[in-house]
């Protein structure tokens, strides 16, 4: 089964899977993230750093998902593990919708069309949404250098992409008012996973 938590910067995405890891340790879930997991991973790190080519930027998430469903996903879903992932397709839906504004004809064409045929749809996706004046005061609050997403504008509109997305698919988003206690979002999330176990 494959998890994915999505939601703008300071959503509370990393908070969450800090605490599914304990809560979930005797289902022993596989953990990961995009970008981050594969050696891509940190050139798209630096990519985002140096405020690269946008379209180049693009092209690096996404080779970094590709690696990413080589080396960990696939081999985990074989083995019939739970895999949890920190982002994955929908934040390139999200946030590249947005960054690829004016530079391609229709980014959102361009990117459903260069992930169809190999990438691999989640089964769950936990979205959480917070007003972007909210989860703004919570990254100025724990960060000292800020990336290129994380601003006003451009999160309202990759929050607007984000819930978009989650209408189009309505089964597969689960909706999570992130403004609530993390505990309370904590539980909630392990339920509704236990519970598709269980299906
Ligand atoms: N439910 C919550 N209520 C209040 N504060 C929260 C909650 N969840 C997370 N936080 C705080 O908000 C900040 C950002 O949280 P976190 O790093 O988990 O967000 P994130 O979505 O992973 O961010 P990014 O995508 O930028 O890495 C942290 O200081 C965290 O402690
Ligand atoms: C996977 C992915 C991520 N991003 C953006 C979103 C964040 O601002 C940064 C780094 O991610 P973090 O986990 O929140 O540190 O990258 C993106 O624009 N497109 C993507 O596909």
């Amino acid at each position: 089964m494959l998890v994915t938590i999505e939601g703008i910067d300071g959503s509370g995405k990393s908070t969450l899977i800090k605490g599914l890891i304990e809560e979930l340790s005797d289902i022993s879930p596989v953990f990961t993230r995009e970008p981050g997991a594969t050696w891509i991973g940190a050139q798209v790190r630096r990519g985002i750093k140096e405020k690269i080519d946008p379209v180049a930027e693009a092209l690096l998430f996404v080779a970094d998902h590709a690696a990413h469903l080589d080396t960990v996903i696939r081999p985990a879903l074989k083995d019939k593990k739970i895999v949890i992932s920190d982002r994955y397709t929908d934040s390139r839906y999200a946030y590249q919708s947005e960054t690829l504004k004016g530079h391609l004809k229709d980014p959102k064409k361009w990117l459903s069309d260069i992930h169809n045929d190999w990438t691999i749809i989640p089964d769950i996706t936990f979205l959480l949404v917070l007003p972007v004046d909210e989860s703004l005061k919570r990254i100025q609050a724990e960060r000292t250098d800020s990336e290129h997403f994380e601003c006003k504008s451009v999160l309202e509109n990759v929050q607007k992409n984000y819930l978009e997305q989650s209408e189009k698919d309505p089964v597969r988003f689960v909706i999570i008012d992130a403004s609530k206690d993390k505990d309370e979002i904590l539980k909630f999330v392990s339920e509704i996973i236990r519970q598709k176990l269980s299906n």
